[in-house]
Formats: structure tokens, sequence, C-alpha cells
């Protein structure tokens, strides 16, 4: 593949003793939405963690943009350009909507025009600007763990399960905010459960089992092939 933005490579991550990734091998093309599927617990969230260094890899390399990341610390990591989205969100509850997201901005004072394109994306964040965060409902709390990621530009953004347990409506205004993020040039790698948002953002598609890769290629090519997602995840991707 022609420079991409992430490459891992034989990475291998324990969480105690156990052996969670077991030598991933990982291709994040540059300025492409690469989905990162798979069964629940085969290592999806490690992977995304070890790639920000929440979790530390101890076997295999780990380039982002040419550089060897695999040990730096989490905030170095992030310095360069990467944006994390975790799946609990990890926003703060009792801090107001503002305050979340200027936290957020950890290289200065938030940029007016961004800020403007992230409501005109996430119009509950304007309306509650001045309220807790604690307060907003689930999917606006999804809004603004991702506005957070988004409020600084970054070349790559790790976003986990951002679609889980949502309503249709914010759902859809969660793949425009990705398609928006994705046509500014950014590159993005999803854990996604839900496969009709996954076929609709994916350029790629990486498939992991039991803390590996099993398969990597084209979105179109896994969604169009019902066998291949049987046979890689055990069922049928259409009926979920
Ligand atoms: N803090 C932890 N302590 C012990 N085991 C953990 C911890 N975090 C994750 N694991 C285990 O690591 C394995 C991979 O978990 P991971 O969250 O990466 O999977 P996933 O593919 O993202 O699954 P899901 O879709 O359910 O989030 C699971 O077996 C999980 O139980």
């Amino acid at each position: 593949m022609a420079d991409p933005i992430l490459t891992l490579s034989g990475v291998k991550t324990n969480i105690a003793q156990y052996h969670i990734l077991q030598g991933v091998d990982l291709d994040v093309p540059r300025g492409q939405v690469t989905m990162l599927l798979g069964r629940n617990g085969v290592g999806k969230t490690t992977t995304l963690r070890s790639v920000i260094g929440l979790w530390r890899a101890h076997e295999g390399t780990i380039l982002f943009d040419g550089e060897d990341i695999t040990r730096r610390p989490t905030p170095a990591i992030a310095r360069m350009g990467i944006g994390f989205v975790p799946e609990d969100m990890g926003i703060f509850s009792d801090l107001t909507v503002e305050e979340n997201m200027t936290l957020a901005a950890v290289s200065g004072p938030v940029d007016s025009a961004r800020l403007d394109w992230l409501f005109s994306v996430f119009p509950p964040l304007k309306t509650f600007w001045k309220g807790y965060a604690g307060t907003l409902s689930g999917g606006q709390k999804q809004m603004l763990c991702i506005a957070r990621a988004m409020i600084e530009e970054r070349k790559l953004y790790l976003i986990d399960e951002p679609t889980k347990g949502l309503a249709p409506a914010i759902i859809s205004t969660m793949a425009r905010a990705l398609r928006e993020l994705k046509a500014q040039g950014a590159s993005i790698l999803l854990v996604e459960q839900n496969f009709a948002v996954a076929r609709a953002l994916g350029d790629g598609a990486a498939v992991m089992d039991d803390g590996r890769i099993i398969w990597a290629g084209a979105m179109r090519e896994l969604a169009t092939d019902k066998d291949l997602q049987e046979r890689l995840m055990g069922l049928s991707l259409e009926a979920s």
C-alpha cells in the first residue's frame, strides 16, 4: 500500500496475564475511512488503545506518519496528530459543554471557524453550550465526545463504536460528521458494529478474530460477499 498513515506490524499486547493482541498487522490508508470489524471481545478496542499508548504493545511496531510511536507516551502521540474517541466517551459530566470543549483544545484557544463547523454538524452542542454535560441525552453526549476529538484538526482519528445504542437520526448525524471530516482530508480508523453504517462509511475494512487481523480489503468486496462475511465473522452482517 502506498504510504499508509498508520501501520501496525506484529503488534502483541497483553492485559494482565492475558495475551489479547497476538500479532496485529494493519495498514490504515491516508485520507480514507477504515472499518475495524469483528465479534465482541476479539481485540478491536485493545488495538485502538495500543495505538494511542493507553495499553503498551510489548512486541511489534506502530508507525504513524512514518515515525515509530510504539513506545511514546500517550500525550506525545496525541500531539503528533491522533484524536481518540473512546467507547466510554470520557466526557466531564460536572463541566459544561463549553468547558468540555475548551479543555479538549490542547494547543490553544478554540478556533471559532472550527467551532462554527462543529455547531453546524452537531446543533445540540450550540443549544446546550452553557449546560452541564451530565444533563445531555446519550446521543448528545456522544456528539460532545466526538466533537471534543474534532475540535482541533488531526491527521488520524481513532473512533470506538460511535453509534452504539443511538437512535437512527443521531446515527445519521454521526455519519455526516465523519464524512465531512474525511472530506477535510483526515484519515479515520473506526470500530463499528452496525454494518449498515460500516458499509456506508467505510472505504476499507479489516476484520479481527482472536487478537489478529484475519482479513483486510475493500469494504465493497466484504459488503457484497455474504459467504465471506459468514466465514470471517460467523454471521451474515446483512442481518445485523
Ligand atoms: N482491563 C481489562 N482487563 C482484563 N481483560 C480485558 C481488559 N480489557 C479488555 N480485556 C479483554 O480483552 C479482550 C479484548 O477486548 P476488546 O475490548 O479489545 O475487544 P473488542 O473487540 O473491542 O470487543 P467489544 O466489541 O466487546 O468492545 C476481551 O477478552 C476482554 O475481556
